[in-house]
Protein backbone atom coordinates (compact mmCIF):
# COMPACT_ATOMS: atom_id res chain seq x y z
CA UNK A 1 0.00 0.00 0.00
CA UNK A 2 1.37 3.21 -0.81
CA UNK A 3 0.98 6.41 2.09
CA UNK A 4 -0.93 8.77 -0.24
CA UNK A 5 -3.58 6.01 -0.96
CA UNK A 6 -6.77 6.67 1.73
CA UNK A 7 -8.10 3.16 2.77
CA UNK A 8 -12.37 3.30 3.79
CA UNK A 9 -14.09 0.33 4.98
CA UNK A 10 -18.00 0.26 5.05
CA UNK A 11 -19.65 -2.02 7.53
CA UNK A 12 -23.06 -2.51 9.08
CA UNK A 13 -25.85 -4.69 9.12
CA UNK A 14 -27.72 -6.98 6.26
CA UNK A 15 -29.32 -4.29 3.87
CA UNK A 16 -28.51 -1.17 5.78
CA UNK A 17 -27.27 0.57 2.73
CA UNK A 18 -23.53 -0.01 2.59
CA UNK A 19 -23.77 -0.25 -1.29
CA UNK A 20 -26.20 2.19 -1.88
CA UNK A 21 -23.71 4.38 0.25
CA UNK A 22 -20.86 3.99 -1.81
CA UNK A 23 -23.03 3.91 -4.93
CA UNK A 24 -23.84 7.92 -4.05
CA UNK A 25 -20.25 8.41 -2.40
CA UNK A 26 -18.13 7.43 -5.73
CA UNK A 27 -19.74 10.24 -8.01
CA UNK A 28 -19.06 13.00 -4.90
CA UNK A 29 -15.73 12.07 -4.88
CA UNK A 30 -15.09 12.20 -8.06
CA UNK A 31 -16.46 15.43 -8.67
CA UNK A 32 -13.43 16.75 -5.77
CA UNK A 33 -10.98 14.99 -8.61
CA UNK A 34 -9.98 12.20 -6.44
CA UNK A 35 -9.63 8.74 -8.17
CA UNK A 36 -11.41 5.89 -6.22
CA UNK A 37 -11.89 2.33 -6.72
CA UNK A 38 -14.31 -0.32 -4.96
CA UNK A 39 -13.85 -3.60 -3.22
CA UNK A 40 -16.90 -5.00 -1.91
CA UNK A 41 -17.05 -8.71 0.02
CA UNK A 42 -20.02 -11.05 -0.01
CA UNK A 43 -19.83 -14.42 1.64
CA UNK A 44 -20.95 -16.25 -1.35
CA UNK A 45 -21.62 -14.14 -4.20
CA UNK A 46 -20.26 -11.45 -6.12
CA UNK A 47 -23.69 -9.66 -6.24
CA UNK A 48 -22.44 -6.50 -4.38
CA UNK A 49 -19.63 -5.71 -7.09
CA UNK A 50 -22.06 -6.77 -9.89
CA UNK A 51 -24.52 -3.80 -8.50
CA UNK A 52 -22.03 -1.47 -8.30
CA UNK A 53 -20.49 -1.78 -11.41
CA UNK A 54 -23.98 -1.30 -13.21
CA UNK A 55 -24.83 1.62 -10.83
CA UNK A 56 -22.05 3.18 -11.57
CA UNK A 57 -21.86 2.88 -15.41
CA UNK A 58 -20.28 5.52 -17.28
CA UNK A 59 -19.12 7.35 -13.99
CA UNK A 60 -16.26 4.57 -12.46
CA UNK A 61 -14.99 2.26 -14.88
CA UNK A 62 -16.28 -1.29 -14.18
CA UNK A 63 -12.35 -2.54 -13.67
CA UNK A 64 -12.40 -0.53 -10.55
CA UNK A 65 -14.83 -2.64 -8.69
CA UNK A 66 -13.61 -6.08 -7.60
CA UNK A 67 -15.65 -8.70 -5.75
CA UNK A 68 -14.03 -11.18 -3.05
CA UNK A 69 -15.87 -14.05 -2.28
CA UNK A 70 -14.98 -14.69 1.27
CA UNK A 71 -16.85 -17.66 1.61
CA UNK A 72 -16.76 -16.97 5.74
CA UNK A 73 -18.04 -14.74 8.24
CA UNK A 74 -17.66 -11.33 7.12
CA UNK A 75 -15.19 -10.42 10.26
CA UNK A 76 -13.31 -12.69 9.27
CA UNK A 77 -12.08 -11.15 5.82
CA UNK A 78 -12.34 -8.01 7.03
CA UNK A 79 -10.79 -8.19 10.78
CA UNK A 80 -9.41 -10.91 11.83
CA UNK A 81 -7.47 -12.30 8.35
CA UNK A 82 -8.11 -9.73 5.69
CA UNK A 83 -5.63 -11.70 3.26
CA UNK A 84 -7.92 -11.55 0.44
CA UNK A 85 -8.77 -7.89 1.23
CA UNK A 86 -5.34 -6.51 1.16
CA UNK A 87 -4.43 -9.13 -2.00
CA UNK A 88 -7.45 -7.17 -4.17
CA UNK A 89 -6.50 -3.91 -2.91
CA UNK A 90 -2.85 -4.06 -3.89
CA UNK A 91 -3.47 -5.63 -7.55
CA UNK A 92 -5.86 -2.90 -7.95
CA UNK A 93 -3.30 -0.43 -7.02
CA UNK A 94 -1.11 -2.09 -9.50
CA UNK A 95 -3.20 -1.76 -12.36
CA UNK A 96 -4.19 1.38 -11.17
CA UNK A 97 -1.73 2.84 -9.89
CA UNK A 98 -3.75 6.71 -10.30
CA UNK A 99 -6.41 5.59 -7.84
CA UNK A 100 -6.39 7.62 -4.44
CA UNK A 101 -9.32 5.68 -2.54
CA UNK A 102 -10.26 2.36 -1.86
CA UNK A 103 -13.29 1.86 -0.19
CA UNK A 104 -14.14 -1.35 1.40
CA UNK A 105 -17.75 -2.66 1.58
CA UNK A 106 -18.21 -5.30 4.18
CA UNK A 107 -20.29 -7.91 4.09
CA UNK A 108 -23.57 -7.74 5.83
CA UNK A 109 -22.85 -8.32 9.50
CA UNK A 110 -24.43 -7.73 13.18
CA UNK A 111 -23.13 -4.90 15.62
CA UNK A 112 -19.67 -6.39 16.36
CA UNK A 113 -17.69 -5.85 13.22
CA UNK A 114 -14.96 -3.55 12.99
CA UNK A 115 -11.87 -3.13 10.58
CA UNK A 116 -8.24 -4.73 11.02
CA UNK A 117 -6.15 -1.46 11.07
CA UNK A 118 -3.96 -3.24 8.65
CA UNK A 119 -7.04 -2.69 6.25
CA UNK A 120 -8.45 0.39 6.50
CA UNK A 121 -6.91 4.06 7.44
CA UNK A 122 -10.99 4.51 8.62
CA UNK A 123 -14.22 3.11 8.80
CA UNK A 124 -17.94 3.94 8.24
CA UNK A 125 -21.01 1.80 10.08
CA UNK A 126 -23.95 2.22 8.67
CA UNK A 127 -27.24 1.73 10.27
CA UNK A 128 -30.93 1.89 9.22
CA UNK A 129 -33.76 3.57 10.27
CA UNK A 130 -35.98 0.98 9.58
CA UNK A 131 -34.23 -1.08 11.90
CA UNK A 132 -35.45 1.33 14.75
CA UNK A 133 -34.23 4.10 16.87
CA UNK A 134 -33.43 1.95 19.64
CA UNK A 135 -30.02 0.59 17.67
CA UNK A 136 -27.40 3.08 18.70
CA UNK A 137 -28.64 1.95 22.23
CA UNK A 138 -27.32 -1.48 21.62
CA UNK A 139 -23.95 -0.22 21.14
CA UNK A 140 -21.70 -2.60 19.89
CA UNK A 141 -18.22 -1.73 18.66
CA UNK A 142 -19.66 -1.09 14.79
CA UNK A 143 -21.87 2.05 16.65
CA UNK A 144 -19.30 3.01 19.52
CA UNK A 145 -16.13 2.71 17.73
CA UNK A 146 -16.50 3.41 14.17
CA UNK A 147 -14.77 6.75 12.83
CA UNK A 148 -18.42 7.97 11.63
CA UNK A 149 -21.61 6.69 12.13
CA UNK A 150 -24.08 6.88 9.25
CA UNK A 151 -27.87 6.96 9.89
CA UNK A 152 -28.93 5.74 6.79
CA UNK A 153 -32.55 5.77 4.83
CA UNK A 154 -34.29 8.84 7.12
CA UNK A 155 -36.67 9.39 4.12
CA UNK A 156 -38.27 6.45 5.18
CA UNK A 157 -38.05 6.85 9.24
CA UNK A 158 -41.26 8.56 9.35
CA UNK A 159 -43.15 5.39 7.84
CA UNK A 160 -40.94 2.93 10.55
CA UNK A 161 -41.73 5.24 13.33
CA UNK A 162 -38.36 5.89 14.22
CA UNK A 163 -37.42 9.40 15.51
CA UNK A 164 -34.51 10.66 13.98
CA UNK A 165 -33.97 13.18 16.69
CA UNK A 166 -33.71 10.23 19.29
CA UNK A 167 -31.68 8.20 17.13
CA UNK A 168 -29.03 10.53 16.76
CA UNK A 169 -29.03 12.12 20.54
CA UNK A 170 -28.52 8.35 21.51
CA UNK A 171 -25.93 7.90 18.96
CA UNK A 172 -24.25 11.03 20.10
CA UNK A 173 -24.16 9.93 23.50
CA UNK A 174 -23.07 6.64 23.01
CA UNK A 175 -20.34 7.25 20.85
CA UNK A 176 -18.92 10.45 23.22
CA UNK A 177 -19.03 12.87 20.47
CA UNK A 178 -17.56 10.93 17.01
CA UNK A 179 -18.99 12.04 14.13
CA UNK A 180 -23.14 10.93 13.24
CA UNK A 181 -24.06 11.81 9.93
CA UNK A 182 -27.62 11.75 8.44
CA UNK A 183 -28.33 10.07 4.73
CA UNK A 184 -30.03 9.30 2.18
CA UNK A 185 -28.17 7.52 0.13
CA UNK A 186 -30.90 7.11 -2.90
CA UNK A 187 -31.15 10.69 -3.28
CA UNK A 188 -27.39 11.62 -2.13
CA UNK A 189 -28.73 13.67 0.70
CA UNK A 190 -25.72 14.35 2.99
CA UNK A 191 -23.36 12.93 1.00
CA UNK A 192 -20.97 16.00 0.40
CA UNK A 193 -20.83 15.77 4.63
CA UNK A 194 -19.94 12.74 4.25
CA UNK A 195 -17.37 13.16 1.80
CA UNK A 196 -16.10 15.72 3.71
CA UNK A 197 -14.87 13.96 6.46
CA UNK A 198 -13.29 10.99 4.27
CA UNK A 199 -11.10 13.93 3.07
CA UNK A 200 -10.50 15.31 6.72
CA UNK A 201 -8.96 11.53 7.42
CA UNK A 202 -6.69 12.00 4.78
CA UNK A 203 -5.50 14.77 5.69
CA UNK A 204 -4.89 13.09 9.19
CA UNK A 205 -3.16 10.01 8.30
CA UNK A 206 -0.86 11.01 5.41
N1 LIG B 1 -35.49 4.60 1.04
C1 LIG B 1 -34.17 4.34 1.04
N2 LIG B 1 -33.76 3.13 0.64
C2 LIG B 1 -32.41 2.88 0.65
C3 LIG B 1 -31.47 3.85 1.09
N3 LIG B 1 -30.24 3.30 1.01
C4 LIG B 1 -30.41 2.06 0.53
N4 LIG B 1 -31.73 1.80 0.30
C5 LIG B 1 -32.33 0.56 -0.21
O1 LIG B 1 -32.13 -0.44 0.76
C6 LIG B 1 -31.92 -1.72 0.13
C7 LIG B 1 -30.61 -2.31 0.62
O2 LIG B 1 -29.56 -1.43 0.22
P1 LIG B 1 -28.09 -1.95 -0.05
O3 LIG B 1 -27.27 -0.79 -0.43
O4 LIG B 1 -28.10 -3.12 -0.97
O5 LIG B 1 -27.72 -2.46 1.41
P2 LIG B 1 -26.39 -3.23 1.88
O6 LIG B 1 -26.12 -2.81 3.26
O7 LIG B 1 -25.30 -3.03 0.88
O8 LIG B 1 -26.89 -4.74 1.82
P3 LIG B 1 -25.99 -6.10 2.01
O9 LIG B 1 -24.77 -5.92 1.15
O10 LIG B 1 -26.92 -7.18 1.54
O11 LIG B 1 -25.69 -6.21 3.47
C8 LIG B 1 -31.95 -1.46 -1.37
O12 LIG B 1 -33.24 -1.76 -1.85
C9 LIG B 1 -31.66 0.03 -1.48
O13 LIG B 1 -32.21 0.65 -2.62
C10 LIG B 1 -31.95 5.13 1.54
O14 LIG B 1 -31.22 6.03 1.98
N5 LIG B 1 -33.31 5.30 1.50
Amino acid sequence: MTDDVLRVGIAGPVGSGKTALIEALVPVLIARGRRPAVITNDIYTQEDARHVRRSLAGVLDPERVVGVETGACPHTAVRDDPTMNLAAGAELLERFPDIDTLLYESGGDNLTLTFSPVLVDMFFFVLDTADGEKMPRKRGPGITDSDVLVINKIDIAPYVRTDLTVMTTDADHVREGRPVLLTNSLTGEGLERVADLLESYRGATT
